[in-house]
């Protein structure tokens, strides 16, 4: 079985792939300095509690946190006695490279959720990933991440607006009833959540602007069905992305021989 791990900068999730469908997805915090030990505990606790029997012998990882693979890896090395994938590092084929402006560092969970995404609709995509940050990556018609736009995140505006204002509270994102506020929550949940559905509209529209054929726009990330709610934004939306791109990275390795 694979173990897939998506490390964000917010949450790393783990999911299990037994060749046909996950078996299971837990999510933890981000935080370099967790062990390799305390990955482990944390795993098998839950995965005894959901009574999961998990015979893992291969790992695959992204991590948008460089410093959160070392332990990754120890982690894969001392209890799955494997080597892992790390998406970007040179030893880990993509399906197709992409096309960017040399020396550049892509995030890996871009290149991720371009092998999902074309796995799944071809090329032509644009794809929207609503993490710390939310970022577009444009998929070519061949399948390669040829660029995008990364925005602030949701939920960093609204925490930027309260650490930068004294009188601004910490507010959770939801959908406001209105788009005049009449209290100070409400005026800033109308702000994040309406200025996000018009940041991406409005940024979808330009990529499509300047990119010359029809493109198919895919919404994932936990946050993406409920800016769907506001306006028509995604034409289908994937909670499982990611981590579908990471089996696909992953089974063309193996039939590359990697
Ligand atoms: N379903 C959800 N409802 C509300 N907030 C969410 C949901 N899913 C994710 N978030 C929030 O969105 C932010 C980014 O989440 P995540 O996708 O885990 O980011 P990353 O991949 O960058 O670690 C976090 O602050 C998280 O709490
Ligand atoms: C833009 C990101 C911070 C998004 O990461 P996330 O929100 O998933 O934590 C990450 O993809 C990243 O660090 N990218 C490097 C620069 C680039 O992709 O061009
Ligand atoms: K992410």
């Amino acid at each position: 079985m694979l173990l897939c791990i998506d490390t964000g900068n917010t949450n790393t999730v783990f999911a299990l792939w037994d060749g046909e469908e996950f078996l299971c997805t837990f999510r933890t915090s981000t935080e370099w300095q967790r062990t390799a030990d305390q990955y482990f505990v944390w795993w098998s606790t839950l995965l005894a509690h959901h009574k999961i029997e998990a015979q893992i012998d291969e790992v695959i990882i992204s991590s948008t946190v460089p410093r959160v693979v070392f332990n990754l890896r120890v982690m894969a090395d001392r209890y799955f006695d494997t080597r892992p994938y790390v998406v970007g590092k040179p030893d880990c084929l993509l399906p197709v490279p992409a096309r960017v402006d040399e020396g550049t560092a892509i995030g890996p969970d871009r290149l991720v959720n371009t092998a999902g995404a074309f796995d799944r609709h071809g090329g032509d995509l644009i794809v929207v990933d609503f993490g710390t940050a939310t970022t577009f990556d444009v998929v070519a018609e061949d399948g390669a991440y040829v660029g995008g736009v990364i925005a602030p995140g949701v939920n960093l505006s609204l925490e930027a607006l309260h650490q930068a204002a004294a009188a601004l509270p910490h507010v959770d994102i939801t959908k406001p009833q209105s788009v005049i506020g009449t209290n100070t929550v409400d005026c800033m949940q109308s702000g994040v959540f309406w200025g996000y559905v018009g940041l991406v509209n409005g940024i979808c529209e330009r990529i499509k602007g300047e990119y010359d054929r029809p493109m198919t726009v895919v919404g994932t990330g936990g946050l993406a069905p409920l800016f769907s709610s506001g306006y028509a934004l995604f034409d289908t939306i994937e909670d499982d992305l990611t981590m579908h791109g990471l089996t696909v990275i992953h089974r063309f390795n193996k039939d590359n021989n990697t």
